[in-house]
């Protein structure tokens, strides 16, 4: 349980060393970045500043060099792998680029064979499962399969299943890469209202930055180094 008004998602000063040759790459320099429910951050910079690197030791997927990574008020770093995996899977929903989506299965089975093999039953997966895919707007293809879906849809699946284990934390990278303006534009809508809808924190990497009005803060990356989130509300209010 999150302590009131501690962030869900916080990383502080965090270090990030890859090998490289003889020496060491630095992705993450000393970071400290802090989300609250209900808050969507933009996370911007050019390619190669460490933006993935961030997202991939927020997702526990990556164990910093040095610092803290504190979910929901459990702090990440000092666990052991498996403790890690069950954290990873009840808290954290992530959203890549690429929906990667199983050719085989229907929209609604693409979110209720994980949840499944989670151990819940069929029943309330499928209910689940329902439920999200109306929230996102796909209620009348929850029988298609990928290839009968647009783009769009299918990035709608892809967030659909993330929410499918009710994170407290989405990590989204480049949701709108593969999309037109049109499309781009309802992902980031439908992204920033299941963070306001469910309470998330939301990080979102984003190379389309005519979008981060749409969010709460941005935070910008170079080398490595975090600068300061700024809040995008302007005094008449951006959204
Ligand atoms: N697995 C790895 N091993 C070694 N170096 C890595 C690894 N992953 C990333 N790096 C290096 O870490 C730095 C940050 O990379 P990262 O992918 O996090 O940046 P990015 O901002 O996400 O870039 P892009 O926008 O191109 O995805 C880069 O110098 C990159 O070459």
């Amino acid at each position: 349980m999150s302590e009131l008004n501690s962030p869900v998602l916080s990383l502080a000063d965090v270090t990030l060393e890859y090998p490289d040759g003889d020496g060491t790459v630095t992705a993450l320099d000393h970071v400290t970045i802090n989300v609250d429910a209900g808050e969507m951050v933009s996370l911007v910079g050019p390619s190669g500043s460490g933006k993935s690197s961030l997202l991939a030791v927020a997702a526990t997927l990556v164990k910093p060099t040095s610092g803290l990574v504190t979910i929901d008020g459990m702090e990440a770093t000092g666990l052991s792998d498996k403790a890690l995996t069950t954290l990873r899977r009840d808290k954290v929903g992530i959203i890549f680029q690429q929906p990667n989506l199983l050719a085989s299965l229907t929209a609604a089975e693409q979110l209720i064979i994980g949840d499944h093999l989670r151990g819940k039953s069929l029943r309330a997966a499928a209910s689940r499962a329902a439920e999200l895919l109306e929230i996102v707007g796909l209620a009348d293809s929850a029988r298609k399969r990928p290839h009968q879906l647009s783009g769009g849809q299918r990035q709608r699946v892809n967030i659909a299943r993330a929410l499918m284990g009710s994170p407290s934390v989405l990590l989204v990278d480049e949701p709108t890469a593969a999309l037109d303006h049109e499309r781009s534009e309802s992902i980031v809508r439908l992204l920033r209202q299941v963070t306001d809808d469910f309470q998330v924190a939301t990080v979102m990497v984003t190379h389309d930055t005519e979008f981060v009005p749409l969010t709460d803060a941005v935070a910008t990356m170079r080398d490595g180094v975090l600068a300061a989130a700024v809040s995008t509300m302007s005094p008449v209010g951006a959204r």
